[in-house]
C-alpha cells in the first residue's frame, strides 16, 4: 500500500466511514464464541439481508471497520422455523452454516426477545437445514447440529468419485502428502491428523488447502492432534475468514473424522485457540455441540 516499486505507485486506500459505505443507520451487537467473533444484525423486518456482501467485508475489517470473522443476520423464519440465520464470511462469501455463530445467534435472539428461559429451544432455518440451539441453565448453548454428510458430492470434492467417502485419502498440498478425511456439516471440512498442531504453518498452507482444485466450493481445513480418546487439539483455517480462534462446525467435523479413523470416542472435548467445545456424535447420528457465546458490545453506525 502506497509503496514505490520501479516507479509504480500503488494507490493508498481511499478513506471511508462505515456510514458512507452503508448509507443508512444500522444498530448491531458484537458477540463471540471462543473468540470466533461476529456482528449480529436484527433483520427481522425483511427476508433479505439489509447489508450486501461488499458492505459486510468493510464491517468486518479489523482496521477500518468494526472487526469480525463474519456478519450474521436474524431473519424471519420460513417453513415452520422460528427464525432464519444467514451469514457472510469476512471475505463476503456466504457459508451454509456456522457453529459458533449459531450459539451467538441464540443468545442474540434471547436478548432481542427478552427471554431468559434456560430451556428455550429454537428451530433455526439455515442453508444447511434446520438447526436447533438451546440455552442451558449454566449460560452455555447446546446445539443439535444435525447429521454429518460424508459422500464426495455432499462435501463437495472431486478427490474420490461420487458416491464414495473421503476417509484417510492422500492429498498433495504444498509439496507434501497429507492423509485427509472430508466431512460436511452443511459446509465443507477437510481434516488431517498431525503429531503437533502448534508446528503447523497455518498461514502458509491454509490457503493452499482452501483453494485446492479438488474442492470446487473451497474448504475449511482442520489440523487435529489427538491427545486422548476424549480430547482433541485443533487449529483451523476457515474458508473465507482465514485463521480463526475457533470453528464449531469444524470441531464437529473433526470429531466425526476421529471416530471414523478409530482415533477417538464419540464424546470428546475439542480444544481450540479460543477455548473448548464439548462435542458428541450421538447414536441417533446427530452431532451435539455445547459451548459459550458472549455478548461483547452493542453499537450503532450513524
Ligand atoms: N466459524 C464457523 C464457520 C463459518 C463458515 C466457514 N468459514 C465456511 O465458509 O464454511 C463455525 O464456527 O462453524
Amino acid at each position: 500500500m502506497g509503496s514505490r516499486k520501479s516507479g509504480i505507485v500503488d494507490p493508498l486506500p481511499t478513506p471511508y466511514s462505515l456510514f458512507t459505505v452503508l448509507n443508512m443507520t444500522i444498530e448491531f451487537v458484537k458477540y463471540h464464541g471462543l473468540g470466533n467473533d461476529f456482528i449480529l444484525i436484527d433483520n427481522r423486518a425483511s427476508s433479505e439481508p439489509i447489508v450486501t456482501p461488499e458492505q459486510a467485508v468493510k464491517l468486518c475489517d479489523r482496521h477500518f471497520g468494526i472487526g469480525a470473522d463474519g456478519v450474521i443476520f436474524a431473519l424471519p423464519g420460513t417453513n415452520g422455523a422460528d427464525y432464519t440465520m444467514r451469514i457472510f464470511n469476512s471475505d463476503g462469501s456466504e457459508p451454509e452454516m456456522c457453529g459458533n455463530g449459531i450459539r451467538c445467534f441464540a443468545k442474540f435472539l434471547a436478548d432481542l426477545e427478552g427471554s431468559t428461559n434456560p430451556t428455550s429451544r429454537l428451530r433455526i432455518h439455515t442453508l444447511a437445514g434446520i438447526i436447533v440451539p438451546e440455552l442451558t441453565a449454566d449460560g452455555q448453548v447446546k446445539v443439535d447440529m444435525g447429521e454429518p454428510r460424508l459422500l464426495a458430492e455432499e462435501i463437495p470434492t472431486t478427490l474420490v468419485t461420487a458416491g464414495e467417502k473421503v476417509i484417510n485419502q492422500s492429498l498433495n498440498v504444498a509439496g507434501q502428502t497429507w492423509s485427509v478425511t472430508c466431512v460436511s456439516m452443511g459446509n465443507p471440512h477437510c481434516i488431517t491428523f498431525v503429531d503437533d498442531v502448534a508446528a503447523i504453518p497455518l498461514e502458509e498452507i491454509g490457503p493452499q488447502f482452501e483453494h485446492h482444485p479438488v474442492f470446487p466450493q473451497r474448504t475449511n481445513t482442520e489440523f487435529i492432534q489427538v491427545t486422548g480418546r476424549d480430547y482433541l487439539k485443533m487449529r483451523v483455517w476457515e474458508r473465507g475468514a482465514g485463521a480463526t480462534l475457533a470453528c464449531g462446525t469444524g470441531a464437529c467435523a473433526s470429531l466425526v473424522a476421529g471416530v471414523l479413523a478409530g482415533k477417538c470416542d464419540r464424546v470428546a472435548t475439542v480444544e481450540l485457540p479460543g477455548g473448548c467445545l464439548q462435542i458428541e456424535w450421538s447414536h441417533d447420528q446427530k452431532l451435539y455441540m455445547t459451548g459459550a457465546a458472549e455478548r461483547v458490545f452493542a453499537g450503532k453506525i450513524e
